[in-house]
C-alpha cells in the first residue's frame, strides 16, 4: 500500500447483518448465534456492529447487551424508533459496549409521514430532534435517519438533518429505504445534503441503500464518491425484502478500484468467505452460484477459452484475487465447454501425460462424455484414460 492510499480518510463500514439482515423473512437469529457472528465481525474489522433492535424483543434486547459486553474493537449498535421507550431500551442495550452507539430514524417522506406515522411533518421534525436529544443524554454516538430519504422532499430532509444534528445527532444516515434511487441521482441527493445543510460539517454522512432494483451497492459507493465517508451493509446482502447492500462486494468494489474513491477500507478481507458461510448457515439464506465475491462461480472458470487464459495468467479473467477473499484458489471444473489446456492441465496432475495425438483421441472422448454430464470429476478422467487403452 502506498503513501497515497493511507492519505484517504478511512471509510466507516456499518455492519447490519444482525439488524436489517434479520429482517429477512426466516432469517431470525438466536442470541447465542448473533454473538457468533458479531464477534466475527469484529475479527474481520468492522467499524460498527448494529447487533439489533433492542425494542422489539427482550430477547433482542439481552442479545444486543451480550454483544455490547463482548465486542471490543467495533462500536457496537441499537436501533430505536424515535420514542422514549425505544430509545432507552438501545440505550440501556449498548451503554457497556467500550464504544457504545444509539441509531434512531424517522420517515421523512410525505407519503411515509401521512399514511404510515400520520403526522405532520413539524411534529415528525420534533420528533426526530427529541429522540436524538434523548439519545444523546445516554451515549455520545447518535446516529439519525430520516427514513425513505430517497423519496423526501430535499428541502424538508435539509431541515430535519440540520435539527438532528443541532440536538447532537454524530452521523446522519441517508437511507434508500425502498431501494428507488439510480446511482446518479442518490449521489445527487447526497451531495445536496451535505452542501446545503448548514451544520453538514459537524457529522459523517452515511448511506444504506436496499436492493429492490438491484443498485443498492451501486448507489452505495455513488455516494461515496459524492462525499458519504459511511456505508451501511450486510453480508451477503441479506435484508429486508431484496436486501441490503452486501458488504463484500462494497469492500472489494474499493479495494480493487482504490483509485476511483476518495476514501479506503480497512478490513481484513480474507476473513469474507467465512463470514458468508456462516451467515449463510444460521440464517439459511443460501448465497446464490453466481454471487459476485462469495459465490462458488465467482473465482470458477468452465470453459476453455477463459481456462486457457487464466493458466496462462489469471489476470486475463480475473480482477481480484481468490485468495485475498478467503478462497483456497480459483479453480476450473471441467465440463462440455472445456478445452485441451485445461483438461491436459488436468490430466498432468493426476499423473497421466499424453502426446498431442493420443491427447486429440482423449479430448474426443471427453467431450462426448461431457455432452451427457454436467461436471467431468477427476473419477471420469481415470475412466476415460483406460478406455482410451
Ligand atoms: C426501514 C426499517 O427497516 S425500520 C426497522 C424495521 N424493523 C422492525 O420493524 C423490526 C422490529 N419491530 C418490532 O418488533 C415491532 O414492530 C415493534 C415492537 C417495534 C413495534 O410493535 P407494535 O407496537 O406492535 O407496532 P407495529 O409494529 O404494529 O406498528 C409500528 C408503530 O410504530 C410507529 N412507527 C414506525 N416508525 C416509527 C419511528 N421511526 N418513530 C416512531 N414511531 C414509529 C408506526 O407508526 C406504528 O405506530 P401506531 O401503532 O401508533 O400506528
Ligand atoms: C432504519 C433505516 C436506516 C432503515 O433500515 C431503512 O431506511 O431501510
Amino acid at each position: 500500500m502506498n503513501d497515497q492510499h493511507h492519505a484517504k480518510p478511512k471509510l466507516v463500514i456499518f455492519d447490519t447483518t444482525l439488524r436489517d439482515g434479520e429482517q429477512s423473512p426466516g432469517a431470525a437469529m438466536t442470541a447465542a448465534e448473533k454473538m457468533e457472528i458479531a464477534l466475527e465481525l469484529e475479527r474481520l474489522g468492522v467499524d460498527v456492529i448494529e447487533a439489533g433492535f433492542p425494542a422489539s424483543s427482550p430477547g433482542d434486547l439481552a442479545a444486543v447487551k451480550a454483544i455490547a459486553g463482548r465486542v471490543k474493537d467495533s462500536a457496537v449498535c441499537g436501533l430505536a424508533r424515535a420514542s422514549d421507550g425505544d430509545v432507552d431500551k438501545a440505550i440501556e442495550a449498548v451503554r457497556d459496549a467500550a464504544r457504545p452507539r444509539v441509531h434512531t430514524f424517522i420517515a421523512s417522506s410525505p407519503l411515509h409521514m401521512a399514511k404510515k406515522l400520520r403526522l405532520p411533518p413539524e411534529e415528525v421534525l420534533e420528533r426526530a430532534k427529541a429522540a436524538v436529544k434523548r439519545a444523546r443524554d445516554g451515549v455520545a454516538d447518535v446516529e439519525f435517519s430520516p427514513e425513505d430519504a430517497g423519496r423526501s422532499e430535499p428541502d424538508f430532509l435539509c431541515r430535519i438533518i440540520e435539527a438532528a444534528i443541532g440536538a447532537g445527532a454524530t452521523t446522519i444516515n441517508i437511507p434508500d429505504t425502498v431501494g428507488y434511487r439510480l446511482p446518479e441521482e442518490f449521489a445527487a441527493l447526497v451531495r445536496d445534503m451535505m452542501e446545503r445543510v448548514p451544520n453538514a460539517d459537524k457529522a459523517v454522512f452515511s448511506v444504506h441503500c436496499h436492493d429492490d432494483l438491484g443498485m443498492a451497492v451501486a448507489n452505495s459507493l455513488a455516494a461515496v464518491q459524492a462525499g458519504a465517508r459511511q456505508v451501511e451493509c450486510t453480508i451477503n446482502g441479506i435484508g429486508e425484502r431484496a436486501g441490503n447492500a452486501a458488504l463484500e462486494e462494497l469492500v472489494m468494489a474499493v479495494k480493487t478500484r482504490g483509485e476511483a474513491f476518495p476514501c479506503r477500507v480497512e478490513v481484513d478481507a480474507t476473513r469474507i468467505l467465512a463470514l458468508s458461510r456462516l451467515v449463510a448457515a444460521t440464517t439459511g439464506m443460501a448465497v446464490q452460484r453466481n454471487k459476485a465475491v462469495v459465490g462458488v462461480n465467482a473465482f470458477a472458470h468452465e470453459s476453455g477459452i477463459h481456462q486457457d487464459g487464466v493458466l496462462k495468467d489469471r489476470s486475463t479473467y480475473e480482477i481480484m484475487r481468490a485468495e485475498d477473499v478467503g478462497w483456497d484458489s480459483n479453480s476450473l471444473p471441467l465440463g462440455k465447454l472445456s478445452g485441451r489446456s485445461a483438461v491436459r492441465q488436468r490430466l498432468a496432475a493426476l499423473g497421466h501425460e499424453l502426446d498431442d495425438g493420443a491427447m486429440d483421441r482423449f479430448f474426443a472422448l471427453f467431450k462426448e462424455r461431457a455432452d451427457s454430464k454436467r461436471f467431468i470429476y477427476d473419477e471420469d478422467l481415470h475412466a476415460l484414460r483406460t478406455e482410451l487403452g
